[in-house]
């Protein structure tokens, strides 16, 4: 905080007032001397101006008596008229004279007779005197001193015919004239023709007889004819000297001019000013006294000055007195200097004082800096100690970072402004086997040029011209020893202290362990385990790679959906393992028949996809189907055997149009795929829409299948199964028959397979067991009564009610609901029910078992037929599929089938029934062979529960010849 001081005259300003005010005192001083002198000799200077303008005037008029006084010398006798013409230029030239005279000396002998002259030319003429102050005939005389001529007669005319010696002091000067033989003048006299009291002056000059010798005062006078004089009106003469030179005006002066006695009043010729004002005055002032140093104090600078000299023997004075002139321009130069040296210092020492005030205000301020700058330089000591700790602390941690970077598997580097290393540490360079030269200089798209192509890369350079932090940014580099390694690495901008880019900076490791381990669950995750083909899931990303390729080329694609025939039967018959080999084999080949850029992916179980794109150079055409089909048939060896697997296959063309039914193509196949299975096996169709009105038809049917169950549209028919001993009817096979209120009756084949797939199979046939059951317990109570044998139901189990896990409690739940005796129920089994897990199907099969029913193969030798397992199922029956009955005496193989089935049937203990059988010839083929019983429309096809109770009550029965021997047969036949 600064504190204000009072302000007091400085020292400085206060020496610099008093240097100044001294300094301008001598000024003064100096000047006002300069000034006194200037004064006095200017004053001297106008004095003897005109003290010599007077004296020259006065010369000037002498010269003038001496040149005319030289007409007399050379003319004698000068005429009057000559006189007359030598002067007037004179007196026009010389305005102070009055006049020019000649003096005829006369005796007074001379006297009349001159005066009769005279009077011949001037009347009345007679020489003058004055008496008493008048005019009047000159009183006789020795001699006299005639003015006979008399130039201009004009103003002078009382001083024509005047005895000029009537005054003494013209006989005086005539005396010292002739005396001395040199001219002389008068003082002031009373001139005769003067009006007023102008008093004029006569010079005189002799004028001897030519030839006569003047050399002494006798001489001259003997000589003396007369003189030739100048009158001079003395004031005016002064007057015109000092007009003709300019100074005739001077106010500041007083002058006086006299002639003769010095001081007499008589004397003064002129005067001018107050000449006693300038003298008194000068005597009057407070430095009148002073000494003569100090004489330029007399501020009034007033003087006085006298001059004399002699002209014709007549002492002349001028006197000069110095007028008072005003105050301030006597003295206006050391007035000047001295406000003006006043005013200097004054201000000098303001500004000094200024300067002080400023100098000691700075001070302060320096002092109040310096110490602020103590406390900041206190404060930055303590910052100084603050950052040597911080710096210290920060080498620590540099040193602990260091060292963790040795001891972890990251490195630290540093970028510069293009991106370009700058320095990396921490063993990248060791692990990652690749020489510093590689990476130092350049930047990270150097060594990994795809980043300039791939999109990711591009992100990462566009993130970095934005200055934005990375992370995790994870690339891939070939080291010196050739092996690919993966590293990531984060970053971010460096600044400087201005906020200007410096670069990056951050850490990276190596993670191709992670990597691999990555790509392989990728890999997992996106492929078959089985096989190594592409899964459902790359599946649908290849697709979708494969449709928008279509799209920008305008190229067909197609998608193939390859399902194995009867895959399921060497799955089931040889086993798993067989199945594994030949599912691999089967992708093997669909690979090879394929181009490397198409895609062969596994669907699921048996099914695969394959997306065929086309190219410039290779069109799409069937053959390509027919190649993957020939390759899937050629033969495979399982467990040392030759076995052909055949392929059906559904293509769905996309023909590159813009979202052109594209993500339905697998489904498109799929739907082809049925049609192709449809048409026989072992065949390929290419979809058609119609396909997709059968496929939405199943759809329609599904949706109808859901609703049938609860709208009570189920029905169950019976189909009797006869006993070839006797013919009897022992038992019934419950059969489903869909009563759809629009479609009419609704075969099972056209929907237990979508009742399979969709789950509804699940409680469909739990409500038909629970039907069935109900239907036989009321049959069983019936024919019990009647004391008949009990007859046996038979009820369908598809292979999804089979994994049901309750289905014993189900199956023993509906029987106690029922009340139907388990042995009355005869559960029908397809061998694929067991095939998924034999052992866990053997299991369940026990457990059925142990309710009492009885277990049925169905549909035996279709497929999967595997004798090895018969032995540990605990079943009862087999039924010979149709298929086999239906060609029986025609083909020789399914012949030899229905017995052989017969024969292990009958082997294992098993009871046989035949299915299909239509004709007598069957009947009696399998009659011959020993099956135990039949079920077909020969003998009755399945119908309603009325119709199967008149059956009953009629007790139809085969007919005899259909159970005795063929002769027998015969007989009865023809019967
Ligand atoms: N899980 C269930 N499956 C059932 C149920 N009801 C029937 N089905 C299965 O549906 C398939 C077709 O049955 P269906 O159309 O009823 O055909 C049966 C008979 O009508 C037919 N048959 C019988 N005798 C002959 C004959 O002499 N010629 C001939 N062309 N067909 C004949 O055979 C079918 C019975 O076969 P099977 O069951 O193998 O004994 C069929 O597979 C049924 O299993 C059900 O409720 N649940």
């Amino acid at each position: 905080m600064t504190t204000r001081r009072p302000s007091k005259l400085a020292l400085a300003a206060a020496c610099t007032l008093g240097a100044g005010l001294a300094v301008t005192a001598l000024l003064f001083s100096a000047v006002g001397r300069l000034e006194h002198s200037a004064a006095r000799l200017a004053f001297e200077q106008r004095a003897d101006q005109r003290t010599a303008a007077l004296q020259s005037g006065l010369d000037d008029a002498v010269e003038v008596l001496a040149v005319t006084s030289q007409l007399f010398q050379t003319v004698a006798p000068v005429t009057r008229g000559q006189f007359h013409d030598f002067t007037r230029p004179l007196l026009a030239r010389h305005p102070f004279i009055q006049a020019f005279n000649y003096h005829r000396m006369l005796a007074h002998a001379e006297r009349g007779p001159y005066e009769a002259r005279m009077r011949r030319e001037f009347p009345g003429f007679q020489i003058m005197g004055i008496e008493d102050g008048r005019l009047a005939p000159a009183p006789d005389k020795p001699w006299y001193n005639v003015v006979d001529y008399l130039e201009p007669l004009a103003g002078n005319e009382r001083a024509f015919g005047l005895d000029a010696s009537y005054h003494p002091q013209i006989r005086q000067a005539i005396e010292s004239m002739l005396a001395d033989g040199r001219p002389a003048a008068t003082g002031l006299i009373k001139l005769a023709q003067s009006i007023g009291n102008e008093s004029g002056m006569v010079m005189l000059m002799p004028v001897y007889r030519p030839g006569m010798p003047t050399a002494t005062s006798a001489q001259r006078h003997a000589a003396w004819l007369g003189d030739v004089a100048t009158v001079i009106r003395a004031t005016t003469l002064v007057r015109k000297i000092l007009e003709g030179d300019g100074l005739l005006r001077d106010p500041q002066l007083a002058l006086q001019v006299s002639v003769g006695a010095p001081g007499a009043a008589s004397s003064v010729v002129f005067s001018q000013g107050d000449m006693a004002q300038g003298t008194a005055s000068a005597s009057a002032t407070a430095f009148a006294r002073l000494p003569g140093w100090l004489e330029w104090m007399d501020w009034t600078h007033r003087g006085e000055y006298r001059r004399g000299f002699t002209v014709l023997g007549k002492n002349w004075e001028v006197r000069l007195a110095a007028l008072p002139r005003p105050f301030v321009e006597q003295h206006l130069g050391s007035l000047s200097t001295l406000v003006g040296g006043i005013l200097f210092s004054v201000l000098m020492a303001a500004f000094v004082h200024t300067l002080v005030l400023r100098s000691r205000r700075v001070q302060m301020l320096v002092d109040a800096r310096t110490a602020d700058l103590q406390r900041s330089n206190e404060r930055l000591n303590a910052d100084v100690a603050s950052r040597k700790r911080t710096e210290r602390a920060l080498q620590e941690s540099e040193q602990r970072f260091r060292r963790l970077l040795a001891l972890s598997s990251d490195w630290y580097w540093e970028q510069d402004v293009h991106y370009c290393f700058t320095s990396i540490t921490g063993g990248f360079f060791d692990k990652g086997h690749i020489s510093p030269e590689r990476f130092i200089g350049k930047t990270r798209w150097d060594n990994a040029p795809e980043m300039l192509t791939t999109r990711w890369g591009r992100e990462h350079i566009a993130k970095l011209e934005a200055r934005l932090p990375f992370s995790h940014l994870e690339y891939a580099i070939t080291g010196d020893d050739g092996v690919l390694r993966w590293f990531s690495t984060s970053g971010e901008p460096v600044y400087d202290a201005t906020g200007d880019f410096r670069g990056y900076r951050g850490t990276g490791n190596e993670i191709t362990e992670r990597k691999l381990s990555e790509q392989r669950i990728q890999h997992i995750a996106h492929h078959d385990v089985l096989t190594g083909l592409p899964n459902r899931v790359l599946l649908q990303d290849r697709l979708a790679q494969a449709i928008a390729y279509a799209n920008r080329s305008g190229h067909p694609m197609w998608v193939l959906l390859i399902d194995l025939d009867r895959f399921k039967f060497v799955n089931d018959s040889l086993g798993h393992k067989a199945g594994d080999i030949l599912l691999k084999a089967v992708a093997a080949r669909l690979q090879s028949s394929v181009r490397e850029s198409d895609t062969v992916a596994r669907l699921s179980g048996d099914e695969f996809v394959a997306i065929l794109s086309e190219y410039p150079d290779a069109q799409l055409s069937p053959d390509i189907v027919q190649r993957v089909m020939n390759a899937v048939a050629q033969p495979v060896i399982l467990e040392g055997k030759e076995f052909f697997v055949t392929c059906s296959i559904g293509v769905a063309a996309y023909d590159g149009t813009v979202g052109n039914q594209a993500h339905h193509l697998i489904e498109h196949a799929d739907i082809a795929m049925y049609a192709a299975k449809k048409q026989g096996r072992n065949g390929f169709r290419f979809y058609q829409p119609v396909m997709n009105e059968e496929a939405l038809e199943r759809l329609r049917i599904e949706g109808a299948l859901r609703k049938a169950l609860e709208r009570g549209e189920f029905v169950l028919h019976y189909q009797p199964q006869v006993d070839l001993g006797d013919g009897a009817i022992t038992g019934a096979e419950a059969l489903l028959r869909w009563q759809h209120p629009e479609l009419g009756v609704v075969a099972p084949a056209r929907f237990i397979g979508l009742a399979e797939e969709t789950g509804l199979i699940v409680p469909i046939g739990v409500w038909a067991l629970r039907t069935a059951c109900a239907q036989a317990r009321v049959w069983h109570d019936a024919r019990v009564a009647d004391g008949q044998a009990p007859l046996r139901m038979a009820v369908n189990l598809s292979a999804r009610q089979f994994s049901q896990p309750d289905l014993a409690q189900c199956i023993a739940d509906v029987l106690e609901e029922t009340g139907l005796p388990p042995a009355c129920l005869e559960l029908e089994l397809t061998e694929s029910v067991f095939m998924d897990d034999v052992t866990q199907a053997v299991g369940l099969l026990h457990e059925l078992k142990a309710l009492g029913v009885t277990l049925a193969i169905d549909d035996f030798g279709t497929g999967y037929s595997s004798l090895s397992y018969l032995r540990s199922f605990p079943i009862d029956v087999l039924k010979i599929d149709r298929s086999f009955v239906n060609d029986l005496a025609t083909d020789t193989d399914d012949e030899a089938i229905v017995v052989s089935i017969i024969a292990l049937a009958h082997n294992l203990k098993l009871r046989v029934v035949a299915e299909g059988v239509e004709s007598r010839e069957q009947l009696e083929y399998l009659r011959r062979h020993d099956c135990d019983q039949i079920q077909g429309y020969y003998f009755s096809r399945p119908v309603g529960p009325l119709q199967f109770e008149q059956m009953l009550r009629d007790n139809k029965h085969l007919g005899r010849a259909d159970i005795a021997a063929p002769a027998r047969v015969e007989a009865e036949t023809g019967t």
